[in-house]
């Protein structure tokens, strides 16, 4: 089985992305090695402090973040750091090439039920000759990401990662202690009978979701002819896992329950490296209205409405979209 850095370097990758990307990997090791001792490390719980978004730290969220932010600053690779649990964007070094944006663990609220968590990440490159310290320099669309990934961390701990020449997957071997590529890769197939989406939030949604979820809950008597499974796993890591594994359709649409904050899934590094991952790996990825990847981030904590999986899924669930004159 092949390692992780020829593979890189066989897609084109220079000598230092590959050592970010193995930076960015060192440290989700070592948070792999801590979730899988659980309860052992003291690292499940909550802190008693809340996140720039105002939600409830767990203590996993603050060691993870600690751990990435200074793994990924002390390498001298890039520029700058931004993370969902910093409220603004760490400076690195000023000739840095490179920005790391993370969620450093992703489904919190499953770190207490010992279920799927992981980390998200996404490179963007450095703008030349820019203050390291202005959060201005992460403001650009998935479509300008370097690399995206994620570290799942499951039964096996397990990395996606895409450079722009396809996903593919690899498996820690904690023997080892390297990623061995184990799908070379990944192909989604373009139709399928299978959704995941909080359903709880039904009633809040727009209406173009509600009467695409509505048609598709009709099954083979509705006018999609054909039973759909659903899966929920709270965790959009382990929902896009099995999506580039199986196919399926992930939505985490806009809902109006609390019209301060319609929109739940973080751009910056929750929908675009995601997409990312996802359309390299033949799916796509949309909001309802635009493409993901080519919207033109104003904050580095914004939220977007995320749609993504199979191709056809995607399509259709996008055709209630355009039918709906109420939006742009
Ligand atoms: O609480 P819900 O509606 O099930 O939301 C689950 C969603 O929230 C998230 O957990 C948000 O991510 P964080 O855990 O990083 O805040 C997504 O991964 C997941 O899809
Ligand atoms: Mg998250
Ligand atoms: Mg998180």
């Amino acid at each position: 089985m092949r390692r992780l850095a020829p593979v890189l370097r066989q897609d084109g990758a220079d000598a230092d992305l590959i050592s970010l990307i193995k930076t960015i990997l060192a440290a989700c090791k070592e948070i792999s090695f801590r979730v899988g001792q659980g309860a052992l490390s003291g690292v499940l719980g909550s802190t008693l402090d809340e996140n720039i978004q105002g939600e409830t730290q767990k203590k996993l969220d603050v060691l993870a973040n600690e751990l990435l932010k200074d793994m990924i600053l002390e390498s001298g690779l890039v520029m700058a750091i931004s993370s969902e649990e910093e409220e603004s964007t760490v400076a690195g070094n000023p000739n840095g090439q490179f920005l790391v944006t993370f969620d450093p663990l992703d489904g919190s609220s499953n770190t207490d039920i010992n279920s799927l968590i992981g980390t998200i990440f996404s490179i963007l490159p450095a703008p030349a000759k820019a203050d390291p310290a202005d959060p201005s320099i992460f403001l650009q669309p998935g479509t300008a990401q370097i690399a995206a990934g994620y570290v799942l961390y499951g039964p096996s701990t397990m990395l996606a990662l895409t450079t722009g020449k396809g996903t593919r997957l690899y498996t820690l071997d904690k023997t080892y202690g390297g990623f061995l590529l184990t799908q070379e890769e990944v192909a989604i197939p373009g139709v399928t009978a299978e959704f995941a989406v909080n359903m709880s939030n039904q009633r809040h949604w727009e209406a173009p979701m509600q009467a695409y979820i509505a048609d598709l809950l009709q099954g083979k008597e509705g006018p999609r002819g054909k039973n759909y499974n659903m899966r929920w796993i709270a965790a959009m890591v382990g929902d896009v896992h099995r999506i580039l594994c199986r196919g399926g359709i992930f939505a985490y649409p806009r809902d109006l329950k609390d019209p301060k904050k319609p929109d739940k899934l973080r751009l910056m590094y929750e929908a675009n490296p995601m997409s990312m991952l996802v359309e390299q790996a033949g799916g796509a990825s949309s909001t309802g209205y635009q493409r993901i990847m080519e919207i033109q981030p104003v904050d580095i904590h914004q939220r977007v409405a995320v749609i993504l999986g199979s191709r056809h899924e995607v399509d259709s669930c996008l055709n209630y979209h355009k039918t709906d004159s109420s939006k742009p």
